[in-house]
């Protein structure tokens, strides 16, 4: 039985996935770091999938990167890269994400791109570089995200020969969902002239092998290839608790969001998928069990402890900035907070603050006609029992948790293996029963958390 791997080079960390590609059984899967930060050098990410998928890349027959979507790698003319790559969660091209929409307008920006302009996307990184690294810009002759870098390095192939897929393609800001074609003029407004930019490859496509003759497929952003993974249905919806907080379905029909909330991105198949995204989720839920001195069982059962509404406690979990709503300069607030209050509580505002926000998210889906039937929780916050019984009373629906796995890891093996099958359409792998969780939707909390985020907004641009 043929074997392929898949590979999901996330914010966190690298995991390789090592599948019978006619069934989707995973045979075995490594780990590896990333270093902390909103930048990294993509040499980090080289070496984490050497250590990750040590052992396991040798024995597949075909291999597919998904990855971290809108960083900016960008190379000189000898395919070095120029400075260490901006992620998707750097902030510091609020500002031109700012100037770029006044320029020419939310509604042109997502009629164009299917985006409406925050710090996150890579074209305002790009005009960031331009403004503020004159001397790197000037090098810069091509520009690619992290899973294209990725790609070519294990194809040892050239800038001149890279590719990236429709789904990362659709998180730059310079290539547009509905019509399939990159936006040049786009990208020349933010950084003054046109890049090398990768070739987007057919979802299927094989687009290169390995040293060892191993074929490479397209690979995917991670949150097409978690898509991908869980085999996703028409009312699907998806709630992702990785670093960044994600909300998404696959749809027909590109989305082109004039508000900004849902983000018009393509999917790992020919199709398309309307993305909400937070720059805050696991890691709100890290940083207040940090404070509390427990781990993740320890947090789960305090969150548990206490009764929904946290005791009057609310925490809007802008810790890093957010992008949904665009607050890159927001902090995190603590409300409620009376000598009554419990650790206990403490924990339950940070599993609700970060649930409402995906609520949010599920609320801009809904609006831009994409109803949640049922609501699938993955990612590595879902792991929590805590997460698990308080979202169907944050979200006002049952929630589903698919078996524990690496789904983006597990789309991109599913690329990998859909690539070295020939076929037309993606194989179908069974993933297994979920486990569900029941609860009707609690007003007081959102009304807490509404009531906070909206009552914030007019100060929030203060770090
Ligand atoms: N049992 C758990 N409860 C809550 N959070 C968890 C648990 N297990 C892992 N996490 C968190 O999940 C995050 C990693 O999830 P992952 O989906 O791999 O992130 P990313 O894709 O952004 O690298 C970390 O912040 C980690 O602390
Ligand atoms: O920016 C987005 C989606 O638009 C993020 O979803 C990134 O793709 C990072 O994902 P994780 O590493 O948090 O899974």
């Amino acid at each position: 039985m043929s074997l392929v791997a898949g590979v999901d080079s996330s914010t966190q960390s690298t995991k390789v996935v090592l599948v019978h590609a006619e069934t989707g059984e995973i045979v075995d899967s490594g780990r590896a770091s990333h270093p902390e930060g909103t930048e990294c050098p993509p040499e980090a990410w080289w070496e984490a999938l050497q250590e990750a998928g040590k052992g396991l890349l040798e024995q597949a027959e075909a291999v597919s990167v998904s990855g971290q979507q809108h960083g900016m790698v960008a190379l000189d003319e000898h395919d070095e890269v120029v400075r260490d790559a901006l992620l998707w969660n750097d902030t510091r091209s609020a500002p031109q994400a700012e100037r770029l929409t006044a320029e020419s307008g939310a509604d042109a920006w997502a009629a164009d791109t299917g985006l409406v302009l925050a710090a996150s996307f890579t074209v305002t990184k790009l005009a960031w570089l331009a403004e503020h690294e004159p001397e790197n810009a000037a090098k810069t002759v091509s520009v690619m995200l992290p899973h294209d870098w990725l790609t070519m390095k294990l194809r040892g192939a050239t800038a001149s020969e890279a590719t990236t897929d429709r789904s990362d393609a659709s998180g730059t800001g310079y290539w547009s969902a509905a019509t399939g074609e990159y936006v040049p003029d786009r990208l020349v407004q933010a950084f003054g002239r046109r890049l090398a930019l990768p070739r987007v490859a057919a979802p299927n496509e094989i687009v290169g092998r390995t040293p060892r003759g191993a074929m490479v497929a397209p690979g995917t952003g991670d949150n097409a290839g978690a898509a991908l993974g869980l085999g996703l249905g028409p009312g699907d919806v998806v709630v992702s608790l990785g670093t960044s907080g994600t909300v998404f379905g696959v749809s027909d029909v590109p989305a082109a969001d004039p508000t900004g909330l849902v983000a018009g991105f393509a999917d790992a198949t020919g199709r398309y998928l309307p993305l909400v995204c937070t720059l805050n989720a696991a890691r709100v839920l890290d940083t207040l069990r940090g404070l509390l001195g427990v781990d993740h069982a320890e947090f789960d059962a305090l969150a548990l402890a206490a009764a929904p509404g946290a005791g009057g406690l609310t925490l809007l979990p802008y810790l890093d900035g957010e992008r949904t709503p665009n607050r890159p300069n927001a902090t995190g607030v603590l409300s409620g907070l009376t000598t009554g209050a419990t650790r206990a509580d403490l924990a339950r505002a940070a599993v609700e603050g970060m649930l409402s926000a995906q609520a949010d998210g599920l609320a801009a889906l809904a609006a831009q006609g994409l109803d949640a039937a049922r609501v699938l929780l993955i990612g590595g916050a879902a792991a929590s029992e805590a997460v698990r019984r308080t979202a169907p009373g944050v979200f006002g629906v049952d929630v589903e948790v698919p078996p524990a796995a690496e789904y983006v890891a597990l789309g991109a093996a599913k690329q990998a293996a859909w690539a070295l099958s020939g076929r037309d359409t993606p194989p179908q792998w069974n993933v297994g029963e979920p486990a569900r969780y029941h609860g009707s939707a609690v007003a007081a909390v959102s009304e807490q958390y509404s009531t906070l985020r909206d009552e914030t907004a007019p100060w929030a641009s203060h770090r």
